[in-house]
Order: structure tokens, then C-alpha cells, then sequence
């Protein structure tokens, strides 16, 4: 099958309906649809196959059918087929850029990065395919062996987040595949059509009927406690709020699944009085504008010593105000809309927030008129620590200020937080910065970087922010156990 180009993917793209399942397209059981939106319109573009709880069973009958077959695959196959992945997904950059723009909404500029990551966790897994060890060896105390073996953990369920539609599904799918776990995906309903088009292209690069089921619902809740019931499933992995990872990992503790969660985060941004101010304003405008701010990593909240922080403030405000906004395919456009009108409300509730509790506007850019999905580039200054925006995850294009004037402070500051996600910290004293980002509860840090994700890089928080890591040699780990063999064999 080839990839089918982004109007027929919008318009009607396969005739038998949008659930795949043992490499074939169907409607949903019941034959439900539900309408996918543009955000830059906020006008639907057309209907999509809604997934219910029998197609949910299809899926896990397809997906165990397949297991033992994949896991004998040797690893050198598997590696080619993500490899072969890999090219296609960079030969049809333009077509995925383009219908992520459609779904999402973001600028085409990230929407091209995003495919650029997303192509990369193939090739990274590719890599890491043929490298998964085993090992032999003498009990320490003699008398007999060790065998250490490592196989897939089975079959696995993703749910991925619309915020990157194709990145968060490759950053699951191909270690699964490269680990020999066949998979189940439920895209967020928002952005079902890029999950879609993955499903096409692994297919084209030769992936075997069955390792890949994509169901795209508005059911979620009906069709995903049907993979966590399933004694079948033995490795869930989400991407989403922490609100909604809770209640999920407390189904999978009902029959002990493996899980991985990437959950919120409430990244803080540190200006230190040393760092080079013009860095730090295209490390905050990276961290705070990729994709629109509707990242987990996202800067949410900056922390600007009090002697350079008019400085950052002036330069970083003329940055923000020159962000463009608009329709995320038009030349020029920085700043796609919102995912919808839920979010924009949001967005807007905690600035409205902010400034009654006495914080200022410093930037505001523009936006189109119209009905698109729209809020504008916005700096907040003097905003307290007890604002909501300094406390949850704004999900948008707006920066709340504050300053600080001593590290002790600081760290508690940033560390005031149930989340641990990411941390960004610019100071010319890589020393200093070294030992603040130790002091920081985060499972990352930007250190003189806004922008920090990389597929070759174990992904992933701490405290409520998550569990496990994506990416790495992490990233594969999460898909294998270990099985000890005690043999008896006399050490020589
Ligand atoms: O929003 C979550 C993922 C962000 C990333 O992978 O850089």
C-alpha cells in the first residue's frame, strides 16, 4: 500500500472506514463515526471511523496472533523494516507536515520538525534492534551458570496525545516493533488521521499484517479498559495529564500490567545573573513557542535574576510580539491556533487569573480574526507564585514572569511542584548551572538549551510527572523482560 496522499487521507481515505486491524481498513463494529476539526477553522473535516469495544478484542486477537511470529523474526528484520520506515517517513515529509498542520493546527515549520523527530525514533530503534543482549555467566559463589536472557514483553497498547500526532506514536511504536512486541494504538481524537497515515507507511516498509492495529475512537474510556482487562496486554504505555495517567495506571494494576506513562509537566525556565541574555531569549522563545506551547516540556514558568531580568524582560517581549500568527500552512506563520476552543478557554482562564492577582502585561501579539482556534503570543510580569499559570500546566503561548534573587530560593521555587518533567537554566558558569540542574527534581534539563528532546535521549519525569523513560537505550528497555535461567553446570 502506499502512502495515500493528504486529500485522500482527508477526504475519504480508505473506502472500507479507518480502523486497521490485521492490516486491513474497516469501519467500526456499530459503523459510528465521529468529525475531526481543523483548528485553524474551526470547521470539521470530515468523519472518522469511531473504534468500540469489540473492535477493541479484534485488535488484541490480531495482535497475539502475530506475537510469536515477530518475536522469532530475527532482529536484523526487524531492524530493516524500521529502517525502511524511517526513508519513507523522510520521503513523504511534506504530505505528513502538511496533514499534522490540518489536524493540529500547528506552524508547518514544526510540523516538518515534528516528522524530522518522529522519522528518527525509527532510525534510532533500527539501531538498537540488534543490540539487545544476553548474557552467560559463572554463579559467584561456583557450581553452577547464570543465563540472563532478554524477549519481548508481549503485546503492547499505546494511547498518544494530539499534541504531536506522529512523533508520540513513533516514540512508542518503534521500540516496540524493534523490542518484537506487537501493538495497539488508540490515537487522541483529535488527531486521528497522522496515526493513520503511520499505519499506511509501515506497512509499505513491510511490516507484517497484524504487529499494528490503530483504532481511532471518541470512546476511549470503552475501548482502552478493554486492553487493560485483557490478560493479553501486557504493556500499556500513555502520553497525556496526570489527571488521566492516574486513572489509568489504576486500571493496569488490576492484572499488573507493565506500564510507562508520560504525564504533565510545569517546566521552570532560570535566568541566573551570569548568563548570556540574548541566548537565553532564543533558548526561552525555543522552549516556551515550539509548537505553540502545547508541549509537555514547554517552558511554563520563568524564574529571572532580578539584576538582568528588565533586560530578558524588554528582549524576550519583542520577541513575543513579533511571534506571527495565523493558519499553520500560510508563508510565515510562527504560531499555529490552539488545538480547540476548550483549550484557548483554558489558556485564557489562567491569565485572566494571573492579572487579578496583580500580574502584568508585558507582550501580546496578534491574531487573526476569525473563528480559528486563535490566542496571541502573551508576557506576564510581577506574576505571583500562587497564580494558577505558575502552578498547572498553561498548554499555550504565554509566559508568566517572576524574579529571584538568591540560588536557595530559587531551587525551592522550581521545586515547588507535584510535577518533574523538564527544567531549562541559562548561566555562562556551566559549574554553577551543573550543580543547580542536580538540585532540580526533573528528569530533564536544558542547560544553556531550550530545546533538549532528542530519540537518542531517555525521555521521561519524576514525581507526578511520570514513569519510565522513551527514547535511549531506556526507550527499548521498557518493551523487554528479563528471564534468569540457573543452570546446572559446574564452573570450570
Ligand atoms: O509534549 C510532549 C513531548 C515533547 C517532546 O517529545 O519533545
Amino acid at each position: 500500500m502506499n502512502l495515500p496522499g493528504i486529500e485522500t487521507l482527508v477526504k475519504a481515505p480508505f473506502a472500507e472506514g479507518d480502523v486497521f486491524i490485521a492490516g486491513r481498513w474497516c469501519a467500526a463494529e456499530d459503523g459510528r463515526t465521529f468529525p475531526v476539526h481543523d483548528p485553524a477553522t474551526a470547521e470539521p473535516i470530515r468523519e472518522v471511523s469511531a473504534a468500540g469495544p469489540g473492535d477493541a478484542v479484534a485488535a488484541v486477537d490480531a495482535a497475539q496472533e502475530t506475537a510469536a511470529g515477530w518475536r522469532a523474526t530475527p532482529p536484523r528484520r526487524r531492524s530493516e523494516v524500521l529502517h525502511t520506515a524511517f526513508a519513507l517517513m523522510r520521503e513523504h515529509t511534506d504530505t505528513l507536515a502538511r496533514l499534522i498542520v490540518l489536524e493540529n493546527g500547528k506552524a508547518y515549520r514544526d510540523a516538518v520538525a515534528e516528522v524530522g523527530y518522529a522519522a528518527e525514533f525509527f532510525r534510532w530503534f533500527a539501531e538498537e534492534a540488534v543490540r539487545i543482549g544476553s548474557s552467560f555467566g559463572d554463579a559467584p559463589g561456583g557450581g553452577f551458570r547464570h543465563v540472563v536472557r532478554r524477549h519481548p514483553v508481549g503485546v503492547t497498547a499505546f494511547v498518544t496525545p494530539w499534541n504531536f500526532p506522529a512523533a508520540m506514536a513513533t516514540r512508542k511504536i518503534a521500540p516496540a516493533l524493534a523490542a518484537g512486541c506487537p501493538v495497539l494504538l488508540k490515537p487522541a481524537p483529535d488527531t486521528p488521521l497522522t496515526a493513520l497515515a503511520i499505519a499506511a507507511l509501515l506497512s509499505e516498509a513491510g511490516l507484517p499484517d497484524g504487529l499494528l492495529n490503530v483504532l481511532p475512537t471518541d470512546r476511549a474510556p470503552e475501548v482502552v479498559s478493554v486492553w487493560l482487562r485483557d490478560e493479553r496486554v501486557r504493556k500499556f504505555s500513555f502520553t497525556g495529564s496526570t489527571a488521566t495517567g492516574r486513572k489509568l495506571l489504576a486500571q493496569a494494576a488490576a492484572n499488573v500490567v507493565n506500564v510507562t506513562m508520560e504525564l504533565g509537566g510545569n517546566a521552570p525556565f532560570i535566568v541566573c545573573e551570569d548568563a548570556d541574555v540574548d541566548a537565553a531569549v532564543r533558548g526561552a522563545m525555543d522552549a516556551k513557542m515550539r509548537g505553540g506551547g502545547e508541549v509537555c516540556i514547554a517552558a511554563n514558568r520563568f524564574y529571572v535574576h532580578q539584576s538582568v531580568a528588565a533586560e530578558f524582560t524588554e528582549k524576550f517581549a519583542a520577541a513575543m510580539t513579533a511571534v506571527r500568527a495565523g493558519a499553520g500552512l500560510e508563508e510565515g506563520v510562527t504560531l499555529g491556533p490552539m488545538i480547540n476552543r476548550t483549550a484557548v478557554e483554558s489558556i485564557r482562564s489562567l491569565v485572566d487569573d494571573a492579572v487579578g492577582r496583580g500580574a502584568k502585561v508585558a507582550a501580546r501579539g496578534g491574531v487573526p480574526e476569525g473563528p480559528g482556534c486563535y490566542h496571541p503570543a502573551t508576557v506576564l510580569v510581577d506574576v505571583p507564585d500562587d497564580a494558577r499559570i505558575m502552578n498547572e500546566e498553561v498548554f499555550g503561548p504565554v509566559a508568566p514572569l517572576a524574579t529571584f534573587a538568591d540560588e536557595d530560593e530559587l531551587v525551592a521555587r522550581a521545586n515547588a511542584t507535584v510535577h518533574g518533567l523538564a527544567s531549562y537554566i541559562y548561566s555562562r558558569d556551566v559549574a554553577r548551572a551543573l550543580r543547580i540542574s542536580e538540585r532540580l527534581e526533573s528528569g530533564m534539563v536544558g542547560l544553556n538549551r531550550g530545546l533538549l528532546s532528542d530519540p537518542a535521549a531517555p525521555f521521561g519525569g519524576v514525581k507526578q510527572s511520570g514513569l519510565g523513560r522513551e527514547g535511549g537505550r531506556e526507550g527499548i528497555e521498557a518493551f523487554l523482560e528479563t528471564q534468569y535461567i540457573a543452570l546446572d553446570w559446574p564452573t570450570g
